[in-house]
């Protein structure tokens, strides 16, 4: 079994019957002519250009304690899986309605306009789930609007810096888990190291140049009565493998949504307090 890829070149029925076998089956994809190729190579500068600043600059943008999504995720701050730290540093951003200047690293505002370079690529993303959120409706035989009314606002939809480092042995880079909203898009580089489950096997998702991943969440997998499969996957830092850094797109209704016997907002707020354990930990020794 291979990760299929849609071209948003090809015929409305063409996508709409590749989304529904590909949702169906692994829940995942690869979209190619998505026309967000050159941003997402200037992303990958600005991520690296994040990474590198000092940790202490970093962690002064250390989310803790107003919310548990936005601002910097140091390394092992986090475990997607109870059992297991992820050796992974993140820089989250949320919308840019909600997002305010705390959040954001000073130093390189001067030199790239990194906040509003950002920031347009979080909406230019969203403009882009939109139009696979619409394919989606198509392919399940949804009603026109039953998913897209919910996402018609940026809502809680947060965009994500990861960076793996370089490891002498192998390491578990982001730990078993399945996303929590209604897709997700994954922009990698061609490192490696992503792997879905598929019938009890690890399978490898080969990078494909310039592809964006997408992948079903819970939600969209609650909403339709579990008609697409929402696939547990994890990230592996190989021996010796170069850092590897990916951007994560994780697109999610706005709160008040109610899907089955929860609303959106309780859900994501649910899944990352499970998955902020250090970080709630360090909230407490701050608010001790
Ligand atoms: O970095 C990756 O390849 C995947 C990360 C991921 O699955 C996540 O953060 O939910
Ligand atoms: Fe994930």
């Amino acid at each position: 079994m291979s990760i299929p890829t849609i071209s948003l070149n090809a015929s409305h029925s063409e996508v709409e019957d590749s989304l529904k076998t590909a949702c169906k089956k692994t829940g995942f994809f690869f979209l190619t002519n998505h026309g967000l190729e050159t941003d997402c190579k200037l992303m990958f500068e600005l991520a690296k250009e994040f990474f590198d600043l000092n940790l202490d600059v970093k962690m002064e943008l250390l989310n803790c304690p107003k919310s548990q999504n936005r601002g910097y995720t140091p390394l092992d701050g986090e475990k997607l899986n109870s059992n297991l730290e992820d050796c992974k540093e993140a820089f989250n951003i949320l919308s840019p309605e909600s997002d305010t200047e705390e959040y954001w690293p000073k130093t390189l505002e001067v030199h790239t306009d990194f906040r509003n370079n950002v920031q347009k690529f979080y909406k230019d993303l969203h403009k882009l789930a939109l139009v696979v959120i619409s394919h989606l409706e198509n392919a399940l035989s949804l009603p026109e609007g039953f998913l897209s009314n919910h996402h018609q606002s940026h809502g809680p939809s947060t965009l994500r810096f990861l960076k793996y480092p370089t490891q002498l042995v192998q390491k578990n880079g982001a730990g078993p888990h399945s996303d929590y909203g209604t897709i997700t898009f994954l922009i990698q580089d061609m490192i490696g190291g992503l792997q879905v489950n598929v019938d009890n096997n690890w399978l490898d998702v080969v990078p494909v140049q310039d592809a964006i991943l997408c992948n079903v969440g819970d939600l969209l997998a609650k909403w339709t009565e579990d008609a697409v499969n929402s696939t547990v996957h994890r990230v592996i830092i190989r021996a010796n493998k170069p850092e590897r850094y990916s951007i994560a797109f994780f697109i999610h209704p706005v709160d008040e949504t109610v899907i089955g016997d929860v609303t959106a907002g309780d859900y994501l707020m649910m899944k990352l307090t499970n998955s902020h354990k250090t970080r709630l930990r360090n909230e407490h020794e701050v608010s001790a």
